[in-house]
């Protein structure tokens, strides 16, 4: 079967569960595109509202007070972020919270001492939004439960056993938030992107974008884009390079980005699924067979405890890696808007 891959496809999670066709088009997508739209997941309205609306107060706030929110010791996964494009404009704001509050909490949860580490910076909890807590760990919760529902799905699709997801599953959580496009339009979207392309590094990523057009977009096996319109109550799930990895290239990697447009700001809220800290990914038997493996072992703990110097030496600015060395906030300059 193939999809029709004009736009990515929606799946009736529930439908999945009883249907040889809908799991054939789950299998068919992620196959090809490793990008779903899914409807009838389960999660209720209310839980991603009330999370949307927490953040959302959050990022509406003064410039001048969010920057308050940035992570005391510069974490670049911990609390309020901005960063510039090329031009010195606002390219992204993100809020990113750790899975746990320190490593005490990540100890009780059964994480290994070996990686507690990880979460020895501390989450940003602003006292503006008492409700933020709570709200953002229902969401995340309720999404990892969609993640392992798809993740089930995929597996009955191809008629393999299910995907050692172990237990509990490492997650990151962060919130997008992209300004509208105010600036003279460059004729192709390849100039107008705010998130360039990528896949993700985990095995699903699970979404819910916000706003007024289609600005993610999927990358066809031919290379072309293929927009991710707003479906009202719909998620979207990436399949990310773990699931590559797993199924020996079978299942391919979501490569999504996004485009800038709309009248309104653009959020999208991710909460990307791992296996447990101390797992290594390698391919799966079932899709080896009597073949090399195609992809090399990927350690979940050792990646997620060098992710952060990692992550400077590509990426940091030198005010950057300097505030994280002394343990200070930092907050990169944009120009403000006109
Ligand atoms: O904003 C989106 O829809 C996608 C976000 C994303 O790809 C990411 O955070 O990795
Ligand atoms: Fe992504």
């Amino acid at each position: 079967m193939t999809t029709d891959l004009a736009t990515v496809p929606v799946i009736d999670l529930a439908a999945a569960d009883a249907s040889a066709d809908e799991l054939a088009r789950l299998r068919a997508a992620g196959e090809q595109l490793g990008i779903i739209q899914v409807v009838n997941h389960g999660v209720p309205a209310a839980v991603i509202e009330d999370f949307s609306r927490a953040v959302g107060r959050i990022l509406a706030l003064p410039r001048a007070e969010k920057e308050l929110l940035a992570s005391p010791t510069a974490h670049p996964y911990r609390g309020w972020r901005q960063w510039p494009d090329d031009y010195g404009r606002l390219e992204l704001e993100r809020f990113s919270f750790g899975q746990y509050d320190d490593p005490a909490s990540a100890a009780a949860a059964g994480v290994p001492a070996e990686y507690l580490d990880i979460f020895a910076h501390a989450n940003v909890w602003p006292t503006q939004e008492p409700q933020l807590r709570a709200a953002a760990r229902a969401y995340h919760d309720a999404y990892v439960g969609v993640a392992r529902r798809v993740l089930g799905l995929y597996a009955r699709a191809l008629g393999v056993d299910p995907f050692p997801l172990t237990q509990p599953e490492y997650t990151t959580f962060v919130v997008n938030n992209y300004p509208t496009w105010t600036y003279p339009d460059p004729g192709t979207e390849d100039e107008k992107l705010l998130l360039l392309e990528h896949a993700d590094d985990s095995v699903l990523t699970v979404l819910h974008q916000e706003g007024d057009y289609a600005g993610l977009q999927g990358q066809r096996p031919d290379g072309s884009w293929v927009p991710v319109p707003i479906v009202p109550g719909a998620l979207q799930v990436f399949s990310g390079s773990l699931l590559t990895n797993w199924t020996n290239g079978r299942l391919r990697p979501g490569r999504h980005r996004v485009v800038a447009g709309g009248t309104v700001t653009r959020r999208s809220a991710a909460v990307f699924v791992h296996p447990s800290l101390g797992s290594v990914v390698e391919p799966l038997p079932a899709f080896v067979g009597g073949d090399e493996p195609e992809f090399d072992p990927y350690d979940v703990g050792r990646t997620a405890l060098t992710a952060v110097e990692e992550y400077l030496q590509v990426f940091g600015r030198p005010e950057q890696v300097a505030a994280w060395q002394a343990g200070q906030p930092y907050v990169a300059a944009v120009e403000e808007p006109a």
